[in-house]
């Protein structure tokens, strides 16, 4: 979607279009009702201070009594048939936009702060909405229904209808152009001031604990206040626009009303008019300028879903680092994971990362991977479940190339247990039963045992029900990974990464952990990275990270 954000959103729109149609042409409906209701209602009056005989006016009251129904059905028809389209579309581009931002996640999006990325893709995406709701119904509502007053005043009064189309045409073009000049330059910045003040404040609340025990909390605040006070400058200059258009409209829906009605009086003296269809005119001409008084913020609310579509567009843009092939192989059983001279580094011309790594990884074998800070050992990890993909070499899985394979297939046979494990805000058993919706109870407790964190579970008031907090609060460290290793375990795949799976812990819990849970991995493939040597007798093999290239150490295991 870049290039012609508003041409392909609405592209996009094209399966619901017909809604849009419908709401529209409802739209239209409830408008012409409306005028004409207005000017009915002036002949009426106007008929019956003539004291007729009331057969003659029944036509008039029975219209006066229709259009009022009708303008509220077409009204309320308007805002469903709108509404459910609109929310329809918003479902298919939330799932477009997320499918496209899901594959570059893992990897870590560039230049993307989480609080920017929450805020920005969220608000991004509602506002495009405005582009149907606001943006594409009312200029169509106001040309149809201005045009229709403008001919029926004119049939009527040839100078009235001119006078008419006179005054609408400045309200339904010059203010919505003035509207566009005086916001464009605030809209392009109101999307990045609300990320900007959205990111500050999920900054506060994620580094909380630090910034009150360095006494730092008033210069995050300041930073929020001076984000918030960009915004402000920004919805004080759209108050400012908006109450100029909003006046000068009141303006021209004055000024234009009295012109009809100067010409009507001189129509009517010259006989050119019968006087009954004078207050019809008079009335008609402020109505016609309700279908336009919208218009200048359809033309805000169409810069605004521009500016998020343009940054929606971009967002999505990045390719993904990996992709599944148009014809992926059936699922692998994850027998052997080979590399052979894998080569990865972050940007076209900097410097290899891993420069040639060549490595065997089968179920039941358990591989320690270690490596100084910076070496490696993540990119490695996460070529190996396909977040990336190697620049160089080969990564084999059952002797066919990853990339042959869908991505869920390789993540379901190669689980990876990140360094920062994230324990979502609900029960242990639900962030257990993450890797394998709907296992049952005895598969859970099955995977905790392997983790050696049932011993703690059980002896908790809630047991599996108990709730972990947000980001994992309410538990250990230790107790974490360890919940994190049971989902691996449960997963059912046969190779696992541990990314640093005692990172934190002091060294006699990480030992203990270490011991545990690679004495509970028996039959399933383990390449544990870590900084620390693991325990003697654990592993079968370890090896050294270093320049990009592993190293073997020795061989560790006793059996
Ligand atoms: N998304 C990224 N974009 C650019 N460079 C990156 C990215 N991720 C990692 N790097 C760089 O790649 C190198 C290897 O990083 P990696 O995280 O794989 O090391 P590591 O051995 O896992 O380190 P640690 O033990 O500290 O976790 C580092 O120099 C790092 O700066």
């Amino acid at each position: 979607m870049r290039g012609r954000p508003l041409v392909a959103l609405l592209a996009a729109a094209r399966p619901v279009a017909h809604r849009f149609a419908a709401s529209a042409l409802c739209g239209v409906l409830a408008a012409g009702s409306a005028i004409a209701l207005m000017g009915v209602s002036g002949y009426l009056i106007s008929r019956a201070a003539l004291r007729p005989e009331i057969v003659t006016l029944a036509v008039a009251i029975t219209a006066v009594r229709a259009l009022s129904l009708s303008r509220a059905v077409f009204r309320y028809a308007e805002r469903v048939v709108s509404h459910d389209a609109s929310l329809r579309l918003l479902r298919e581009l939330r799932v477009r936009w997320f499918r496209r931002l899901e594959p570059l996640v893992p990897a870590g999006l560039p230049d993307a702060r989480s609080g920017d990325l929450l805020s920005g893709f969220a608000a991004d995406v509602e506002a495009v909405q405005h582009l149907y709701l606001r943006g594409l119904a009312p200029p169509l509502v106001a040309l149809t229904a201005g045009a229709g007053t403008v001919a029926a005043v004119a049939w009527a009064l040839p100078a009235g209808g001119l006078w008419l189309a006179l005054g609408l045409l400045p309200a339904a073009l010059v203010l919505p152009a003035a509207t566009i000049a005086l916001t464009r330059a605030a809209a392009s910045r109101r999307a990045g001031a609300l990320a900007a003040r959205n990111a500050e404040t999920v900054e506060l609340l994620h580094g909380a604990p630090e910034l009150v025990a360095f006494g730092r909390a008033g210069d995050q605040l300041a930073r929020i206040a001076a984000a918030d006070a960009v915004l402000s400058r920004i919805a004080r200059r759209d108050a400012r626009t908006a109450g100029f258009t909003t006046a000068a409209t009141i303006l021209l829906t004055a000024g234009t009303t009295l012109a009809v009605l100067v010409c009507g009086v001189h129509a009517v003296h010259r006989g050119a008019l019968p006087g009954v269809l004078l207050a019809a005119l008079a009335l008609a001409a402020p109505a016609a300028f309700e279908a336009v008084r919208p218009l200048p913020e359809a033309a805000r609310d169409l810069l605004t879903a521009h500016g998020a579509a343009a940054r929606l567009g971009a967002l999505t843009a990045h390719a993904p680092p990996a992709a599944d092939p148009p014809r992926p192989l059936p699922a692998p059983r994850g027998d052997l994971l080979r590399l052979r001279g894998v080569r990865a580094r972050y940007a076209p011309g900097s410097p290899w990362v891993l420069d040639g790594v060549d490595l065997d990884l089968r179920p039941g074998r358990r591989v320690a991977l270690l490596g100084p800070s910076g070496s490696g050992k993540s990119t490695l990890a996460h070529l190996l479940v396909r977040f990336r993909d190697p620049d160089g070499g080969r990564i084999t899985l059952d002797g066919r190339d990853l990339r042959e394979y869908a991505q869920d297939d390789v993540r379901r046979a190669i689980c990876l247990v990140d360094q920062h494990a994230h324990l979502f805000a609900t029960t242990i058993r639900a962030n257990v039963a993450l890797a394998k919706p709907g296992a049952a109870e005895h598969e859970i407790v099955g995977a905790l045992r392997r983790a050696r964190a049932w011993d703690w579970i059980r002896t908790l008031p809630d047991g599996l029900d108990t709730h972990v907090g947000e980001h994992g609060a309410r538990v250990s460290g230790g107790q974490r990974q360890r919940i994190a290793l049971a989902r691996a375990f449960l997963s059912g795949a046969r190779i696992v990464v541990l990314d640093e799976p005692t990172a934190h812990l002091d060294p006699g819990t990480a030992r203990d952990l270490l011991r545990d849970v690679l004495d509970g991995a028996s039959g399933t493939g383990i390449l544990l990275i870590t900084h620390t040597p693991p325990p003697p007798g654990t592993v079968d093999q370890v090896l050294h990270l270093e320049a990009g290239r592993l190293r073997a150490a020795g061989e560790h295991r006793a059996s």
